[in-house]
């Protein structure tokens, strides 16, 4: 479904689990810091709005969304606690086809992180025509996707958490 249809950071019809016993890190790319700072605030906030506690959000800057890969692999290795880690970023299409290659590395290299540690990796990552696109997804009209990569976060860390022993 196009994100034109569905409202990033509409989740009222949704139950979203209190995340007072979690935490998370947030791992957030520098490129695009006008696009991507709204998407930190947006998941920042969400977490928070959920009970998460200030001292359970860690925040980790990165210089591109290409190095969000291993800065969750990093995190993941040096901190067992976290329950899941956000990965947010913004990339947007140019004259080349370094987009191309960035996108698939991203998404395929958090997917392989979160199957080497077993933790949730949320694919928080803008990948647009055109700086408009991202700015619609960053609290514009469809809403915020840092919105719903917190909520990924939650819903994801209780399923966890709740899992038959
Ligand atoms: N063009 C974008 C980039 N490019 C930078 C890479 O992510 C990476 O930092 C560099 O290749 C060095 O390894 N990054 C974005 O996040 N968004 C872009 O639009
Ligand atoms: C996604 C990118 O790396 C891109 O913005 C860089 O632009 P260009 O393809 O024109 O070098």
């Amino acid at each position: 479904m196009s994100s034109s249809l569905k409202n990033l950071s509409d989740f009222s019809h949704t139950t979203i689990p209190n995340g007072g016993d979690f935490k998370f890190a947030i791992v957030v790319a520098e490129w695009n810091a006008e696009i991507t700072g709204k998407l930190y605030k947006g998941a920042f906030d969400t977490l928070i709005k959920h009970g998460v506690k200030e001292q359970n959000i860690l925040s980790y800057p990165v210089p591109g969304s290409y190095e969000l890969t291993a800065a969750a692999d990093i995190v993941l290795s040096n901190n067992a606690t976290i329950d899941a880690v956000i990965c947010l970023g913004c990339v947007i299409q140019g004259e080349t086809r370094h987009f191309d290659f960035i996108c698939n590395a991203v998404a395929n290299g958090l997917a392989n992180v979160g199957l080497k540690h077993n933790k949730t990796i949320v694919f928080g990552v803008l990948t647009t025509d055109n700086q408009e696109q991202a700015l619609a997804r960053a609290g514009g009209k469809h809403g915020n996707k840092g919105d719903e990569a917190a909520i990924t976060a939650l819903k994801m860390a209780h399923l966890s958490a709740n899992l038959p022993k």
